[in-house]
């Protein structure tokens, strides 16, 4: 058995020795072009005999190995064909994923799939470790990658098409799949350390939507086709030269659905939300580096503008102000020290974080702000260009009521209706108001009770409105009067005074005349 070994080998280094030299004379004689000829025959004959061509899509790529975009596009598009086909399939944990657990084929697994009738094979197969150190990371030092077979015959259309199908898809699946967040920034003090991120998040899960939201129907469809315009604006958006953003204003009084709206958009669209909280923001810098660490396809929102800050143009105006009343009263100061320091977010900071370059990182962003008084804010803020869209939300006409009706009460008409409608165009009740009316507070509570409500609920607020209308008449009279019979009453003093003043000025003037006299003659004898 020894020596049968012994032989082969002596065999096997012989025939090693003989190839070696053939290989060497080959190298040396064999002339250059008829070289070539049997090198791109050989060729010819291999792809004959194994007609297919093999694509790998390793999964850690680039130098700082971060996990390659099209690996996980490609896990994810396999992973609905691998689950009904491959038997050995390994459970991946998703982040953020409304499927937090992912199907996907386990190593020497294949699966095959179809693209415009041309077959192709997906394998996932694991690169051998080098080293067999100890790691701290091994999960990434246990690198994969997939394997794409197709015949040749089909090269142009699968290298391409195909491909860009599987990335596409992938992606698209991952965001369909996406657990969407609702993110606020942390204050800055936090942002050091490990781990540390700019943004909390929790997952975001409003019931708002464009079909719950009442309003006037024109103005909905509007807004809807305006933001279906700018989700599939990329090329146009690049066409135009444009940062792909847009910019809404919402401005209406308190309970008119702004806040609502804005859920109703990131539903619509599948986006994130980004709530900035600008009071914990100190300075523009950090404004900037707040908006670097959002994502695309996201809002993100300033709630009640005119409140977060003073910026309303009369920011300087006041500043001045404060300043005179501080040298009147240091006391003041003091106090206003904390609230001083708190926040140093410019206007043209904010009008940079909107508009600058640095909003053009990353793009598919919509900036939402809203306001109770749009007449406050600065033109600067507002103008087209920065908010693109301005969006009233106003009080509850009728067609908003008949949305709110459909919804808490799921009644489509009623004879109540007309009465409804009626008062409704003489008050100003906003729909977070007559939402609330509407909604029954009992078991027994049906439609017609609700509704019932509701009209009381006008009539009074109706007659409150009045009443503080004629109040406030009535206080405008009172302080009209009172400010006149101050007048006159300064009147008197001034006359009364202006006849002091005459008197003793006149007193004053024999007195100065006097002391003029007694300088003049001191000075006469000093000099
Ligand atoms: N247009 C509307 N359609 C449907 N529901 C509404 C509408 N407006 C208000 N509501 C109801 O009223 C509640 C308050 O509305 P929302 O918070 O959106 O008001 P807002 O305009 O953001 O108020 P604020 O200015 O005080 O922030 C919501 O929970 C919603 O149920
Ligand atoms: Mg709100």
């Amino acid at each position: 058995m020894m020596m049968m070994m012994g032989e082969t080998w002596s065999q096997l280094g012989s025939l090693i020795a003989t190839a070696m030299f053939l290989w060497a004379m080959f190298d040396k004689y064999f002339p250059h072009h008829l070289r070539s000829l049997i090198l791109s025959h050989t060729k010819k004959l291999t792809s004959f005999v194994y007609p297919y061509i093999q694509i790998k899509f390793p999964e850690f790529t680039g130098e700082y190995l971060k996990r390659s975009e099209a690996y996980a596009a490609i896990e994810t598009y396999l992973s609905s064909k691998s689950s009904s086909e491959a038997k050995n399939l390994k459970a991946v944990v998703v982040k953020d994923s409304s499927q937090p657990v992912q199907l996907s084929m386990d190593e020497n697994e294949e699966v095959t799939d179809e693209f415009e009738g041309m077959k192709v094979w997906w394998g996932v197969k694991k690169i051998p470790r080098r080293t067999q150190s100890f790691s701290f990371y091994p999960e990434m030092e246990e690198k994969r990658y997939y394997k794409l077979t197709f015949h040749k015959s089909h090269r142009e259309t699968l290298c391409g098409k195909y491909i860009n199908h599987v990335l596409q898809e992938g992606k698209a699946i991952t965001v369909r799949n996406r657990q969407r967040k609702l993110c606020i920034n942390n204050p800055s003090q936090n942002w050091g350390g490990y781990r540390s991120t700019k943004w909390s998040h929790v997952t975001f899960e409003h019931p708002a939507s464009f079909d719950t939201l009442a309003m006037d129907s024109k103005k909905k469809e509007e807004i809807i086709n305006d933001l279906i315009k700018f989700s599939e604006g990329k090329e146009y958006y690049a066409k135009i030269g444009k940062a792909w953003k847009r910019g809404y204003l919402l401005y209406g009084p308190p309970g008119t659905g702004k806040s609502s709206m804005i859920a109703a958009m990131a539903n619509y669209l599948n986006y994130d939300i980004y709530d900035l909280e600008l009071t914990t923001v100190k300075d523009n810098t950090e404004l900037r580096r707040l908006l670097i660490e959002t994502t695309s396809k996201s809002i993100i929102v300033i709630e009640d503008i005119d409140c977060s800050l003073d910026l309303t143009g009369q920011r300087k105006k006041k500043k001045e102000q404060e300043k005179d009343e501080e040298k009147k009263d240091p006391a003041s100061k003091m106090a206003k020290g904390e609230e001083e320091s708190s926040s140093k977010v410019t206007l043209s900071g904010l009008l940079n974080f909107i508009d600058g370059l640095w909003s053009a990182c990353g793009g598919e962003r919509i900036i939402v702000f809203t306001t109770n008084y749009v007449e406050k804010l600065d033109p600067a803020l507002i103008r087209r260009g920065r908010m693109d869209k301005h969006i009233e939300m106003s009080y509850c006409g009728f067609e908003s009521f008949k949305v709110l009706a459909k919804n808490y009460l799921d009644v489509d008409s009623h004879e109540l209706f007309a009465t409804i409608d009626r008062l409704l165009e003489e008050s100003d009740m906003t729909p977070a108001d007559v939402a609330e009316n509407l909604m029954p507070k009992s078991q027994n509570e049906d439609a017609e009770t609700c509704l019932k409500k509701l009209i009381e609920a006008i009539k009074t607020a109706k007659e409150e409105a009045t009443k503080k209308v004629e109040e406030e008449a009535r206080l405008k009279v009172e302080k009209e009067e009172k400010e006149k019979q101050e007048a006159t009453q300064e009147d008197v003093k001034v006359d009364e005074s202006l006849a002091k003043d005459v008197k003793e000025n006149g007193v004053d003037v024999v007195k100065d005349d006097k002391t003029l006299g007694k300088e003049v003659k001191e000075n006469g004898v000093t000099a």
